[in-house]
């Protein structure tokens, strides 16, 4: 308690919301699997320790997918999480209760965790604020253990919120002395102003398309807007090309389903799989051969050969020595990135937040390649942002006319945006990896450039 102020901390009397799978003592911790429900946790999460010493009162849990690995937030123990802005659709996922609630107002500041984008798909679903750290800046300590013996593509444990100003308050008052004596894996770095306040021009790289599934045109005006603000205040815009989306998707699955799905199916084997769940789960327990076989059924017919690439790499590498080459061929990945990174004398890059806005619920796996847009940055583990920018307008919509419908994928999402009018749009914000204070500016930065235009 600061003696001055009457204050107990940075977050004196703020209330948040918790992922399901951030342990609190008391509750169970389920990720949405029964195999995890009426095992009361005993220990509390590390930065909800931190939170409550700041004076946050966690006040509220919010609803996941079965699992974690999907952004359809639905599970056979909580059930269904609508989307506030249109309640056909889905608020993404993993984190699509934290997303929703904040949209709904019933939080302004929450915590969610992100292996493939599951703090970003729900923030631009949902048109909220979401920052997905570099994993290890802030601590993971005391959450559902589920598959945490993976560590080639972590999870990243992270604040959603109604405002930039939520984002920052929650990086500042984590980033203390408190948290690195908790926690003595994070690296000592306490939040740093001199960054975040900087007023060097900066030099952004943007892309529209990752070369794999062209964003809707609301996704991709978004990004030009986002620009088209940057460079009135004074920075330079550079057009960047995306690495491999192929290689990227490729290299996520075969890291993170580098078991071959085991610990999944384990999970869930005396469960109720629920629908979102049901395919992958099914491509999980046939014989390799026949997977291998229906995969590349559903590549052929479906015209992208995305659709075998998954079903192939949910399969796992097969051993523990191709596991090692697939964590060379990670890093090979991020080496090639940080080079067209430097090359093009990058501060930060701004890209679609995703590759169409929010889906109707049900239909998460019928447009699964849109993923490629947050995977990315998880691949590389850099810090990334999500924040909404404009909303799906009428004329985006018809000018979904000339939008390709080549594969199963572009077909399914020209269909789903049908009367997405209105639905939020965020944009992505990414910098190299422990520049959290980086990404935060250019996005504090942005919020006032349209708030300034509106
Ligand atoms: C009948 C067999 C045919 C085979 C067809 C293959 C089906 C493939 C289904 C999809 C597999 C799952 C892919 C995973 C994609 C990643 C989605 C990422 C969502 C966000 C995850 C996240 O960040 N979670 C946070 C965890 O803390």
């Amino acid at each position: 308690m600061d003696m001055k102020t009457g204050k107990k901390g940075y977050l004196h009397g703020i209330p948040i919301s918790v992922k399901e799978n951030y342990y609190l003592e008391g509750y169970d911790c389920t990720g949405g699997m029964s195999i995890y429900l009426d095992d009361c946790v005993t220990e509390e999460n590390t930065l909800i320790k931190i939170l409550k010493k700041q004076g946050a009162i966690p006040f509220v849990r919010t609803n996941i997918p079965q699992s974690m690995m999907t952004y359809e937030c639905s599970n056979p123990i909580y059930g269904q999480t609508k989307n506030p802005h249109d309640v056909t659709r889905g608020p993404g996922g993993s984190s699509g209760g934290e997303a929703a609630l904040i949209a709904a107002k019933g939080s302004i500041l929450g915590f969610g965790t992100d292996i493939g984008g599951s703090i970003r798909i729900p923030s631009h679903f949902c048109g909220v604020y979401g920052l997905k750290p570099t994993v290890g800046r802030i601590s993971k300590k005391n959450m559902l253990p589920f598959q945490s013996g993976q560590t080639l593509v972590q999870a990243a444990a992270g604040p959603l919120a109604s405002d930039m100003g939520g984002l920052v308050a929650v990086m500042k008052s984590l980033l203390v002395p408190a948290m690195f004596e908790q926690d003595p894996t994070c690296p000592p770095i306490e939040f740093r102003n001199e960054i975040f306040e900087s007023k060097r021009p900066l030099r952004i790289g943007y892309f529209l398309d990752n070369g794999y599934i062209t964003p809707v045109p609301a996704c991709q005006r978004a990004v030009s807007l986002a620009t088209e603000v940057l460079q009135t205040r004074g920075h330079t815009i550079v057009k960047f090309d995306p690495p491999d989306m192929y290689a990227c998707f490729e290299l996520f699955l075969l890291s993170t389903f580098g078991d071959g799905g085991e610990s999944f199916i384990e999970a869930l084997k005396d469960d109720l799989v629920d629908p979102a769940l049901k395919l992958a789960h099914m491509g999980l327990i046939l014989p390799r051969w026949l997977n291998l076989f229906l995969g590349w059924v559903l590549s052929k017919f479906g015209r992208d050969k995305m659709m075998y690439i998954l079903s192939k790499s949910m399969r796992g590498p097969g051993s523990v020595g191709k596991y090692w080459k697939i964590a060379e061929r990670n890093e090979a990945y991020k080496k090639q990135m940080l080079r067209r990174w430097r090359a093009n004398k990058l501060d930060v890059l701004i890209c679609p937040g995703f590759a169409f806005p929010a889906v109707r619920s049900g239909n998460v796996f019928n447009v699964m390649g849109g993923v490629t847009y947050t995977v990315l940055f998880n691949l590389l583990n850099y810090p990334t942002g999500s924040m909404p920018v404009t909303k799906v307008t009428c004329e985006d919509e018809a000018n979904m006319a000339d939008y390709p419908s080549k594969t199963a994928y572009e077909k399914a999402m020209k269909k789903d945006n049908v009367g997405s009018t209105g639905l939020p749009v965020n944009i992505q914000c990414a910098a190299q990896p422990y520049q959290e204070e980086l990404v935060l500016r250019v996005m504090a930065e942005l919020e006032q450039g349209l708030k300034a235009q509106n």
